[in-house]
């Protein structure tokens, strides 16, 4: 399991110094939440603050947009070169524009879906993505309630096999040792977890207790 620490948890006073702290604790990504307060009804980090994470982070970024203007974000965030840039299925109608455009900038586009959007709507953009996230929880808040997705993710996996191997499967939300197993056994690739981790004193043991 790859574990991408959210640092929508972090204390943003010390924020540098959280994201070296979790990169050096084992982090396989840095997972950072771009909300615009229309898509979803918080306002997170922007460009500026984004580039002070990217410039410390030892580990590649895992941009999840939560963002109605896709396009606007993406031509935003390429130059920081992250290695993921994830955008909502809910919030696009020009999905493999979308995907083409982050491709673009040599950067692996994710697509990402709600709790309560179906696998089933993801059967055509599979093909075209390095990534599927699957959400725990409604976007929007970290520390929420993990929302037992398990009979989505394997779907997604059969959907997958079926249609590009390749792609990996991340889960964000209420991630932690009770679930960890649970999301391994259903097929889950790298989760993402924000509360659990940054609400431990030990980052390294948190983090390795999500590397099942
Ligand atoms: O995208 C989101 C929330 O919208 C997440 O990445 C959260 O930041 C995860 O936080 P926890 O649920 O792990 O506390
Ligand atoms: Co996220």
């Amino acid at each position: 399991m790859l574990v991408a620490p959210s640092i929508l948890s972090a204390d943003f006073g010390i924020l540098a110094k959280e994201v070296v702290s979790i990169c050096e604790a084992g982090a396989d990504l840095v997972h950072v939440d771009v909300m615009d307060g229309h898509f979803v009804p918080n306002m997170t980090i922007g460009p500026v603050v984004v580039k002070a994470v990217a410039d410390v982070a030892m580990k590649p970024l895992d941009i999840h947009l939560m963002v109605e203007d896709n396009t606007f974000f993406i031509d935003l965030f390429a130059p920081l070169k992250p290695k993921y840039i994830s955008f909502h299925y809910e919030s696009e109608k020009h999905h493999h524009r979308i995907a083409q455009k982050i491709r673009s900038y040599d950067i692996s586009p994710a697509i990402v879906i709600n709790p309560a959007t179906p696998v089933s709507c993801l059967s055509e953009i599979v093909k075209y993505v390095d990534m599927v996230l699957l959400m725990s929880v409604n976007p929007g808040f970290g520390g929420q309630k993990f929302i037992p997705i398990y009979d989505k993710i394997k779907e997604l996996k059969s959907l997958i096999e079926a249609k590009n191997p390749s792609c990996l499967i991340e889960v964000d939300g209420g991630v932690s040792d009770k679930n960890i197993h649970a999301l391994k056994a259903a097929g889950v690739d790298i989760v993402v977890a924000g509360s659990y981790i940054f609400g431990h004193r030990d980052y390294a043991a948190a983090i390795k207790s999500l590397k099942v």
